[in-house]
C-alpha cells in the first residue's frame, strides 16, 4: 500500500518579478513502513516539500496524499496521523523535558502512558533528564526528545527534516537505529538529510537538487546505474593536483572526496600515462587505484548532467 504519493508538486516563493523555484513539479511514491530518504544540500527545496506534505505549506502546484489524505482538502486527517520533527530544535526551551512530552500528549489528545511502548526506546534516554528544560539538552539529546514529542500521538507517517545535521557520529548511528525499530512498529518514515552516508540506511532514497529529483530508487540501484571508472588520488599538493586532474584529457570529471580526489575516466584511459603525467607535474607521495563509485559520485554525475 502507497503511504506517501506525491505528483508533480511545486512550490514558489517570491513575488512574480524575483520568484524562487524552490520545489519545480516533484513526483515520488513512498510504500507503508518503508523508510524513505530525500537526500540532497542546502537549498535543495527538502524543507519546502516536507512542509507541503505536513500541511504546513501550500503547494502552487500538483497534488499529494498522506495515508490516502489529500495535503489541501484532507488537512486536518493529515495532521492528526502525521508526526513532524522539523529541522530547526522547535520545542519550548523554557518547558522541561516531561512538560514538553506532555503539552504534546495533550493536544493530541493522548498520553505518554498511552504510547509509552512506541516512545520507550527513545525515552528511557532522555527520562533521567526529565526535570531539565529543554534548552538545557545537548544536541543528541535535544533530537531524542523531538522525535519523542513526534512520536507521541503514534502517527503512521514520520517526517524528519535533516534530524542529524549537527549531531555527533555516535548519536547519528543511534538515531537510525531507532528508526530501523519504528519502522517495524508499522511506521512509515520520510527522512531528509544533507549527508550521502546515510543514503544506505534507507530502503529507498531520492536524490535532490535545485528542486527537483535527480534519481530515486534503492541505493544499490542509484550506484548501479554508475558506469564509469573511478580513480581515488592524491598527492603531496591536494589543490594544485585537483586543478592538474580538471584539465588532464583522460578525465572526465573530478572532485574532491575525503582525503582523496576522485577522477572520473574516460574509457580507455591510461593509468601509467596519468601517473607518468603527475611526476612530470613534480608531485610526489603520489597515490592512485580504482574505487568502487558511491552515492556521491552518481549524485555529482546526475548534477552535473
Ligand atoms: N519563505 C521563503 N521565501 C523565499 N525563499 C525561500 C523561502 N523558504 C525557502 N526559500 C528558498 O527556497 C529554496 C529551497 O529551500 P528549502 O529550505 O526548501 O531547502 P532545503 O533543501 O530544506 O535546504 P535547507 O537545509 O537550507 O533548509 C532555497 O533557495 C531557499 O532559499
Amino acid at each position: 500500500m502507497k503511504s506517501v504519493i506525491v505528483n508533480d508538486l511545486v512550490k514558489n516563493y517570491g513575488t512574480k518579478k524575483a520568484v524562487v523555484n524552490a520545489v519545480k513539479g516533484i513526483s515520488f511514491e513512498v510504500e507503508k513502513a518503508e523508510l524513505f530518504g530525500i537526500i540532497g544540500p542546502d537549498g535543495a527545496g527538502k524543507t519546502s516539500l516536507f512542509r507541503m506534505l505536513t500541511t504546513l505549506l501550500l503547494p502552487d502546484g500538483g497534488n499529494a496524499s498522506v495515508d490516502g489524505s489529500d495535503i489541501v482538502k484532507d488537512f486536518k486527517a493529515i495532521r492528526n496521523k502525521v508526526g513532524y520533527m522539523p529541522g530547526r530544535f522547535s520545542l519550548y526551551q523554557d518547558l522541561t523535558v516531561e512538560e514538553n512530552m506532555n503539552f504534546f500528549a495533550t493536544i493530541f489528545n493522548t498520553s505518554i502512558e498511552e504510547n509509552y511502548d512506541l516512545v520507550k526506546d527513545i525515552y528511557v534516554q532522555i527520562e533521567p533528564f526529565k526535570k531539565r528544560r529543554a534548552g538545557k539538552l545537548s544536541g543528541g539529546m535535544k533530537q531524542k526528545l523531538s522525535l519523542s514529542c513526534a512520536l507521541i500521538h503514534r502517527p503512521t507517517v514520520l517526517f524528519l527534516d535533516e534530524p542529524t545535521t549537527g549531531v555527533d557520529a555516535v548519536s547519528r548511528k543511534e538515531f537510525w537505529e531507532m528508526l530501523k525499530r519504528l519502522k517495524q512498529q508499522g511506521i512509515t518514515i520520510l527522512v531528509s538529510t544533507p549527508y550521502m552516508d546515510e543514503a544506505s540506511l534507507c530502503d529507498r532514497v531520492a536524490l535532490m537538487q535545485n528542486g527537483q529529483i535527480l534519481s530515486s530508487g534503492t541505493p544499490a540501484a542509484i550506484v548501479n546505474a554508475f558506469k564509469e571508472t573511478v580513480l581515488a588520488i592524491k598527492a603531496d599538493n591536494m589543490y594544485r593536483l585537483l586543478n592538474d586532474l580538471a584539465t588532464y584529457g583522460d578525465i572526465k570529471d573530478s572532485y574532491s572526496f575525503g582525503e582523496y580526489h576522485h577522477a572520473v575516466m574516460k574509457e580507455g584511459y591510461n593509468e601509467e600515462a596519468l601517473k607518468k603525467y603527475l611526476q612530470q607535474q613534480n608531485y610526489t607521495q603520489v597515490e592512485m587505484h580504482v574505487t568502487k563509485p558511491g552515492i556521491e559520485d552518481r549524485f555529482m554525475q546526475l548534477m552535473k548532467n
